[in-house]
């Protein structure tokens, strides 16, 4: 085991499980003398969930800014939430607390103008909750040993989270509701009810547990995109449940003691069966046998074990043989510590790491077994598994998949949940009315991992990290000691499982990793509900917004690219926050942090969920603002604005002179050049030292030269052209500032708007490297509308600029009123689009279009190059890397993408 050095740590573990009082009391009570164990008496009616309901809870509805319409980062008001209301639901276990809270948050969102007229002109419901771009609404995930409640208790009071979390106005008024009343589910909800009384001055109001257990786990199958996985032979792989097809299940959630529940529905449920051999019962016998100290300590000893010194296998029976007939191979366990009769030694004589895989394999082994027998007996093909004991260690969940797996026949499938052990305590904050939680689908919900504190060699080292400077503080001490920080989500092992038999493991991994379900195995779930699917995507179920699959190999890659790259984006950033002290410090715990999590996921990709290179490439964004950099490009789209902006009006009078056919080529190979301007790829950002903006823009289009590596331009034009059936309306999705947007785009979108075609330019809402954002967007446009009566009509027509500019040279004045041109944001701040998740703004402005331009790299390229959609698509790209252009095109760097899609 890796040393907990407290030297390191002076703060005590969160997580530093076990220890000489650790009291399993919830257990003891449950298996009180003469009666059968709880865990095994099976209910014989199908319950119904109940939800009480008795005080009011999270209301979203009425949502509004606070402040005046120019303030950058305006409160958010949800004036229909009482202010104490509780973020906080508790399950109190035999064996574990597991908190789930809830805070809000106001993320980077203003309510300007340009929001204002386009929800009103695509009539989007203003003053509902779903007008909010970033409605802002964290769950976290915590939990602790019950034997440490006051540890749990401090954590709570710390944060206030009895009081609505540190942000709530009581907490800030320093009132004192006096009758709080916090969701709990758990043996212990009743047990230490006084307790949180006495010591929070909350009532804790108990809800069944079972209903918990199967509301939390009905949720997080209907919402969470990658929730659900099977784990076999080391391999882990997400399942899609169908949510039209999520019943019946059978679900077992293995705690201290183990519940088998038949699910049919919401809320409709029974209790078939249940064991007391579970999680307690391994931690339990493998404290007494082993004298290990905390959970994990047991675990890990079980990855350097040999069961077949303490388990008397068929091979010991069969004088080495296999017993074939019956299909058990010679190292099948036979029976379960059965060797030890006749070994004649001492407990002492027998090696802890032994003891502690035969107790594993004996108790999930059985665990799988029951829980097979249970599918069987009612016909059910999934089984899912909860609760803490899988801990998401591999060579558990391996062991019970194999059982379900030998004894079904292949007919049944073992499948394991990522918030495993916080069902109870998320279903508890289910319980709450009008949280809101019910109406939220998949696509509302980002799960994102912070650094929630620091880990060195697989352990947690301290708290949960309170604010930014304990986060920085801690990174600089692990710096220091030149430690490698990784972050902690359960290792994957390889092959455990032989033919035939149940094999000894190969390898059951070098560490465990510690699971520090207060950070990074399980994220922080972001609750958007102002997200949306866009309505244009030709089938959402089967739209995978990856065009390259992030395997191993393919990380390594990204791995490289993204490590080389940090050193400059670091200075980027700390060079945008003022290059202070402040900032250099922060800058240096974001490469720290975001390094972590390329360790990590080097390890095993699929640690964080399914994550493909759009996740990725958005994880270092979202790290960059978890550091507080939120715009680390922000002085060179500003100067390559400028600097494009200047040369605008030469274009434009350059494209007028033009005709219809010889202009539109000359837009697109426009577009094409100017998509060199990428501060994200390597080549591009070598290039820029050879020449001012103007002069790359300049050298890129005279190396246009057709045919294109893909190239549908005559396609296009045809269709474009076609003067009985023009285009109505078309979304013009926009990549990097500078000369892409206004010496590529804008004309585009002018030449679109000449043509009486209403344009919809779709912008990122909040940055990435240098794309463009939609606040940043109005102003060029204003800008650009002062050299283009077509531009600047069209803006005012969309709302985008108010009529300003009285005198100043208009050549449309006698033009008819223009169709619009407005602004969307796309609900991204990542420089690839996942269209499942996109602003309900782009959503409400897609309904009509029929034309979809997507631009860039990240966003054509990266993602949806393989994306279909329910009208004619455009996709748009200079190819500014080798290896993508050889991939993808068998092509070369600097390739361009013309890839037209018409529906018909
Ligand atoms: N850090 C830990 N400390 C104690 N037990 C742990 C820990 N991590 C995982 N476990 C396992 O999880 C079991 C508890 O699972 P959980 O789902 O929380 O059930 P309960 O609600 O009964 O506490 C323990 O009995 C043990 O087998
Ligand atoms: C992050 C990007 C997808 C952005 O490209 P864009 O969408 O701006 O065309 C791209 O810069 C990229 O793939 N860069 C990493 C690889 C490299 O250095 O070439
Ligand atoms: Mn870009």
């Amino acid at each position: 085991m890796a040393a907990n050095n407290s030297s390191e740590a002076p703060i005590p573990p969160l997580e530093e499980a076990g220890g000489e009082g650790v009291k399993h009391e919830a257990e003891a009570e449950a298996d009180g003398k003469g009666k059968a164990p709880a865990q095994a008496q099976a209910a014989s009616t199908t319950t119904m969930l109940h939800r009480s309901g008795s005080r009011p809870q999270l209301d979203l509805s009425g949502a509004a800014i606070h402040g005046t319409l120019e303030d950058r980062n305006p409160t958010i008001l949800l004036p229909n939430q009482s202010d104490d209301i509780s973020h906080l639901a508790l399950d109190i276990g035999g064996s574990l607390i597991k908190l789930v809270y809830f805070s809000r948050h106001a993320d980077q969102s203003t309510e300007d103008k340009r929001k204002l007229s386009t929800k009103k002109r695509l009539e989007i419901f203003t003053g509902a909750r779903r007008s909010y771009p970033v409605l802002g609404g964290r769950l976290h995930f915590v939990k602790f040993e019950t034997g440490k409640l006051n540890e749990c208790l401090d954590f709570i009071s710390s944060k206030q989270l009895h009081r609505g979390g540190v942000d709530s106005p009581s907490w800030r008024s320093g009132a004192q509701p006096d009758n709080i009343v916090i969701k709990a589910t758990g043996g212990g909800a009743y047990k230490y009810a006084d307790l949180f009384k006495e010591r929070l001055g909350v009532s804790l109001e108990k809800e069944d547990e079972m209903d918990c257990l199967v509301a939390g786990s009905n949720f997080l199958l209907k919402a969470i995109r990658h929730e659900a996985f099977t784990h076999m032979d080391g391999q882990k792989e997400y399942v899609q449940i169908d949510q039209n097809d999520m019943f019946p299940y059978l679900l077992v959630n293995v705690g201290s003691g183990v519940s088998i529940i038949k699910v049919d529905g919401h809320g409709k449920f029974q209790r078939v069966s249940g064991t007391n051999v579970g999680g307690g019962t391994y931690w339990g016998l493998g404290r007494l046998m082993t004298e290990c100290k905390s959970f994990d300590e047991l675990l890990e000893l079980s990855q350097r074990g040999d069961n077949s010194t303490i388990d008397m296998l068929v091979g010991d029976i069969y004088g080495g043989l296999d017993y074939s007939k019956i299909g058990l191979s010679a190292s099948t366990i036979a029976s379960s510590f059965g060797k030890t009769i006749s070994d004649n030694k001492e407990l002492s004589e027998y090696r802890p790491e032994d003891i502690s895989l035969s107790l594993l394999r004996m108790i999930s082994y059985n665990i799988g077994q029951i829980s097979y027998l249970n599918a069987l007996r009612y016909g059910l093909k999934r089984i899912l598994f909860g609760g803490f004991f899988i801990r998401g260690h591999a060579y558990t969940m391996d062991t019970i998949s194999f059982a379900v797996h030998f004894w079904s026949k292949g007919e049944a499938k073992a499948m394991f949940l990522r918030h495993e052990g916080f069902l109870g305590a998320l279903g508890a904050f289910m319980s709450y009315e009008k949280h809101g939680l019910d109406d939220l689908s998949a696509h509302h919900l980002v799960e994102r991992f912070p650094m929630g504190a620091p880990y060195v060699g697989g352990k947690i080292h301290g708290p949960p990290l309170g604010d930014l400077n304990e986060k920085i503080s801690w990174m600089e001490k692990f710096v220091q000691k030149g430690i490698q920080i990784t972050a902690p989500v359960p290792m994957g092992a390889p092959a455990t499982t032989g033919m035939g038999g149940f094999e000894r493991p190969t390898s059951k991994g070098d560490i465990l990793r510690s699971d520090a379900s207060a950070a990074l195995n399980v994220g922080v779930l972001h609750l958007v509900p102002s997200l949306d699917v866009f309505p244009l995507l030709e089938d959402p179920k089967t739209y995978e917004p990856n065009t390259i699959d992030l395997d191993h190999n393919e990380f390594k890659y990204w791995f490289t690219v993204l490590s080389d790259h940090l050193p400059d984006l670091v200075e980027k950033a700390v060079a945008s926050e003022g290059g202070t002290d402040d900032a250099k410090r922060r800058g240096d715990a974001f490469a720290h942090a975001f390094s972590a999590h390329l360790f990590r996921l080097m390890e095993e990709p699929a640690a964080y969920g399914k994550f493909g290179l759009a996740n990725l490439l958005e994880l270092r964004e979202e790290c960059l603002r978890e550091f507080q950099f939120f715009d680390a490009y922000v002085s060179i789209k500003q100067r390559e604005n400028e600097a494009s902006l200047a040369v605008l009006p030469d274009l434009l009078m350059e494209l007028d002179s033009m005709d219809e056919e010889a202009r539109l080529l000359a837009l697109i190979e426009g577009v094409l050049a100017a998509n060199i301007f990428d501060w994200g790829s390597k080549a591009c950002v070598d290039l820029y030292h050879q020449g001012t903006i103007i002069e790359i823009y300049r050298m890129s289009r005279k190396k246009m030269q057709r045919p294109w590596r893909i190239d549908d331009f005559d396609m296009f034009k045809k269709r474009m052209l076609k003067k009985d059936q023009p285009y109505k309306k078309a979304l013009i999705s926009v990549d990097n500032s500078g000369a892409d947007v206004v010496l590529g785009m804008l004309p585009l979108a002018r030449e679109f708007l000449r043509h009486g075609i209403e344009v919809v330019l779709v912008a990122n809402s909040l940055p990435a490297l240098n794309d463009i954002t939609a606040n940043e967007l109005p102003e060029i446009v204003a800008e650009a509308a002062k050299h283009c009566g077509i531009l600047r009509k069209a803006a005012e027509a969309g709302g985008l600029i108010v009529d300003a500019m009285a005198g100043i040279q208009d050549d449309a004045k006698d033009e008819p009123v223009s169709v619009p041109l407005m602004v969307v944001e796309n609900g991204c701040g990542s420089p690839c689009i996942d269209f499942r998740q996109v602003s309900s703004e782009l959503a409400a402005a897609a309904k009509d279009a029929d034309l979809l331009i997507l631009e860039g790299m990240g966003r054509a390229l990266h993602t949806n190059l393989n994306a279909r959609f329910k009208c004619d698509a455009l996709k748009l790209a200079m190819v500014k890397n080798q290896r993508l252009a050889e991939k993808l095109f068998n092509g070369n760097i600097y390739d361009c993408i013309c890839k037209f899609e018409p529906v018909s």
